[in-house]
């Protein structure tokens, strides 16, 4: 629940309201206010049907995730979208909530979500020489077995296997829906002759009983499951099978660490739990509990399994056959699907927005940086993706070490506007995200280049002012203080360009013909070197406007 939207039985005028309990609650205040709307806003019954914008700005507010929140305002484009995955959420979040007699402004609704998405069409281009004989026998399988689906299964150029409408497919039509009974689920753990053992373990969990039944059943000729055990990948091409030519390119990246310490942190569980196990060899068979057998298991799991919420309120880590076929987007079509529906028994698939008959219909993973999806799905997504973001904390001690260097030999200078008592200034800097929780992106995602924002985010632009010992409360100070400006802009300057010397390549490489993780790893430092690139280029054109400034105020 990100808010309330609601219809007041006496006047029949429209409730909006942001929750108080939102994490975000004072950014995303800040934001209404922005847009010169409260926190509470009423439409009434009249103009309903003509204050559309309106609802729809507000309702983008509550539906923004905390990376959009991050950006503010300066990443809406000129219509005010904040990204497509906001725009989808909003209207659909809307169209949940509004009446059925509101029935033009639902229609306005709908027509609004296909008219958002129209930009962001993607035609499948179907491999036809892949004959699918697996993944035909699942859907059989999944037939006979209660599965209802509007999607065919095909050989996607640069996905592998993937959904395909076999239908046009409308807002809320459910493209597919599982019966629990067709779901792998740790209740097929509690029912084996594993669980005794298992269960005496310290430290087990479900997911890994999970894990380890699934690396058994996965060779049982009888199992219930064949037919989707059969249509699985025998090789997984996640950053975990990453090899040593792999791994060398990704020097100088973060992604280099977070694979080696996701390795290492698998093989220690991995001994742990083959020491447990090998007192029961009539139950584990040595030969399917191998290091390669656990590492194919894992990535099965990182890359197939979803999070699902069953009736009686647990969430349980699931394999899903059929809805695995489905593959990520940032613009999905499918965005909300993890609760089975008590009263069928099924878990449903609905979309959040339109696909035509012969697109690939995708889901959203979630909202994940490419990195992440690097190491524990093995793609890259195709287009530029807004959560790659470089988190400023632990992981960037270089940045980190300047900003407190700065903290400690710049004098403590407090300015503050006249009209701002004390207790206001103490309440904004609280308000402001933590100091862990930095971050940047690339630059061109911003549209405000102008100076004091420089593609920059303002959070993290107001921390460094602030670590420079200025505390503003209007663009006045910041006119006033641009030696303050000049130093924030050349330490990040500086601090990047470190990083751009680590991301430079030594060796050039044959790309055509290099391995699958070379080419991977290839691309991410490319993507990489993409975002450190415009973030110089932002410090750099920023410095200059600083000093155009400070050359006119001199005159
Ligand atoms: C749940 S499976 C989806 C079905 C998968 N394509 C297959 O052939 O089995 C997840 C895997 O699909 C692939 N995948 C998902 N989304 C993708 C995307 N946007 N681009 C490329 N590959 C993708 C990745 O290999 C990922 O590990």
């Amino acid at each position: 629940m990100v808010g309330a939207l609601y219809i007041m039985s006496e006047t029949g005028d429209l409730c909006l309201e942001l929750f108080q309990n939102d994490p975000f609650y004072q950014e995303k205040k800040k934001l209404l206010n922005c847009k010169g709307l409260g926190v509470k806003e009423t439409l009434s019954q009249e103009l309903l049907n003509t204050s559309f914008e309106k609802l729809l700005q507000f309702a983008r507010i509550p539906n923004l995730d905390k990376v959009e929140v991050y950006f503010g305002d300066d990443a809406c484009n000129s219509e005010g979208i904040y990204s497509v995955r906001n725009e989808i959420s909003a209207l659909s979040w809307i169209l949940s909530l509004i009446p059925a007699q509101l029935e033009a402004l639902r229609e306005a609704v709908t027509s609004r979500i296909s008219e958002v998405v129209g930009s962001e069409k993607e035609e499948a281009r179907v491999d036809d020489r892949y004959g699918c004989e697996k993944e035909s026998r699942l859907l059989e399988w999944g037939q006979n077995n209660g599965v209802k689906s509007k999607l065919q299964i095909a050989q996607i150029d640069g996905y592998g296997r993937g959904a395909v409408a076999s239908q046009d497919l409308r807002f809320g039509d459910v493209a597919l829906e599982i019966p629990i009974s067709s779901i792998i689920s740790e209740e097929y753990v509690y029912n084996s002759d594993m669980y005794p053992i298992l269960e005496k373990i310290d430290g087990m969990t479900s997911e890994t009983m999970l894990l380890l039944w699934t690396m058994r059943e996965r060779h049982n000729q009888d199992s219930k499951f064949k037919p989707y055990f059969d249509s699985l990948q025998e090789h997984f091409r996640t950053g975990l099978s990453f090899g040593v030519d792999g791994i060398m390119v990704l020097h100088g990246t973060l992604l280099l660490d977070e694979i080696m310490q996701a390795k290492e942190l698998l093989r220690e569980r991995y001994d742990e739990l083959i020491h447990h196990l090998s007192n029961h060899r009539d139950i584990f068979p040595p030969e399917l509990y191998t290091w390669e057998h656990y590492l194919w298991a894992c990535e099965l799991y990182y890359s197939n399994s979803m999070q699902i919420k069953f009736p009686d309120g647990k969430l349980k880590t699931c394999l899903i056959p059929v809805a695995g076929f489905l593959n990520h987007s940032i613009y999905p079509h499918i965005v909300k699907y993890g609760k089975v529906d008590s009263e069928t028994s099924s878990l449903k698939f609905p979309l959040s927005r339109p696909c035509k008959k012969g697109e690939q219909c995708y889901l959203s993973y979630g909202n994940y940086s490419s990195s992440h999806l690097l190491t524990f799905y093995g793609f890259l997504p195709k287009r530029d993706n807004p959560y790659d973001i470089i988190p400023l904390g632990s992981s960037l001690p270089s940045l980190l070490l300047i900003i407190l260097e700065i903290t400690s030999i710049v004098l403590p200078k407090v300015v503050v506007s006249e009209s701002l008592s004390l207790a206001d200034v103490d309440e904004d800097i609280e308000n402001e995200f933590s100091r862990t929780s930095h971050m940047l992106r690339g630059t061109w995602l911003s549209r405000n280049h102008n100076i004091f924002h420089y593609g920059l985010p303002t959070p993290l632009l107001n921390y460094l002012r602030r670590a420079h010992g200025l505390v503003h409360h209007s663009e006045i100070d910041l006119w006033k203080n641009l030696e303050v400006e000049m130093g924030v802009l050349e330490s990040l300057r500086s601090t990047f360009d470190d990083m751009m010397e680590n991301l430079k390549d030594v060796d050039t490489i044959d790309r055509a013909n290099a391995d699958w993780d070379v080419k991977m790893a290839m691309e991410f430092k490319e993507r990489q070197r993409k975002i450190v690139s415009s973030i110089l280029d932002s410090c750099s054109a920023g410095i200059k406007l600083v000093q155009e400034a400070i050359a006119k105020q001199s005159v």
